[in-house]
């Protein structure tokens, strides 16, 4: 079951960016009783602990040598993984000029110095609530309700921007079609809360499969699933969609109307190079043809060709 994201905000972490020591120090102490704080002196620093950890807020310090806080704030809001991290500045030169830079770099929010606690710790406070409130709205606009998986929508989101990437770093798109064998006589024999929980059985069994980062596990309808594998060609996503066909056989859910006495999937496997952002449907189409074929051959199997 799809569990919407309860963090609190004292759990959320928020990134200082300062070159000053003293203000990192009193920023973090100001925020200390609201969340938890990680400070950084630079902002290539502070563009390096983003990528790797994604911090829920950061608070910028504008003036700083080598790379100033509207620069960064230009590299997050221009980052396709970042653009989402709200940002805060800290600025000395509450000019007109100033605060339209601030707000034209992509900053959601400033405070001027000298800092006044309690205008920090709101407006804090207030970034802090929105971005979990976004958080939530979009786990439940991009996953299933029923597995937690994602959904369509993501699919329909994302293609663009991963085929994009994929296009310019020259790497295959693996796709596989999976369908569940005989589900219809599952539901028929077992009943449908019965056939729910299977189908939750065998999500939890495609999450575990999808090992890297860019990996997704998509829910594409309601006995089939759908797997993206970035830069995995044909071998790779051969050898994964046989490894999930296998464990969901070895899980051994019993399903007595089957020739196995158990649950079992088809899979439709493809990988290509040749795709574009509108190219989605046909790759698709090329996996549910493979996906026929296995079925044709006599289901719990792969095509992939
Ligand atoms: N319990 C449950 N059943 C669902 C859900 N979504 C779809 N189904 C059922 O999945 C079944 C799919 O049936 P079919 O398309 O005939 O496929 P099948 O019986 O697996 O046949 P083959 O794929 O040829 O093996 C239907 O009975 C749907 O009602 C769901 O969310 N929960």
């Amino acid at each position: 079951m799809l569990a919407l994201d309860t963090r609190t905000i004292e759990s959320c972490t928020v990134l200082i960016v300062d070159d000053d020591n003293v203000s990192r120090t009193v920023i973090s102490t100001i925020l200390s009783d609201l969340c938890q704080c990680v400070t950084v002196s630079n902002a290539p620093d502070a563009l390096s602990y983003c990528k790797q950890q994604k911090p829920d807020l950061l608070v910028v310090d504008v003036n700083m040598p080598e790379m100033n806080g509207l620069n960064l704030c230009k590299a997050i809001k221009h980052d396709d993984d970042l653009d989402d991290i709200p940002l805060i500045f800290i600025t000395g030169n509450v000019s007109k000029e100033s605060q339209l830079q601030c707000w034209e770099s992509g900053g959601n929010d400033f405070v001027s110095k000298p800092v006044i606690a309690q205008t920090l710790i709101h407006r804090v406070r207030n970034q802090l609530l929105s971005k979990l409130r976004m958080d939530a709205l979009t786990t439940l606009t991009f996953h299933d309700s029923l597995t937690g998986l994602l959904n369509r929508n993501y699919l329909k989101q994302e293609y663009p921007r991963l085929s994009r990437q994929l296009m310019r770093d020259q790497q295959p798109l693996g796709v596989i079609l999976f369908d569940i064998d005989y589900f219809k006589q599952y539901n028929d024999h077992y009943g449908h809360l019965y056939g729910d929980q299977c189908l939750e059985r065998v999500a939890k069994i495609l999450q575990q499969h999808g090992r890297r980062s860019r990996d997704a596990m998509i829910r594409y309808g309601g006995e089939e699933f759908l797997a993206i594998l970035p830069d995995a060609d044909m071998t790779a996503t051969r050898k994964i969609a046989q490894n999930i066909v296998k464990a969901v056989y070895d899980t051994n859910i019993p399903h007595v109307q089957t020739v196995h006495s158990r649950v079992t999937l088809s899979a439709g496997a493809i990988s290509t190079k040749a795709f574009d952002q509108d190219s989605l449907e046909d790759i698709l189409d090329l996996a549910d043809i493979n996906l026929y074929e296995a079925k044709l051959n006599g289901k719990n199997q792969v095509v992939c060709k």
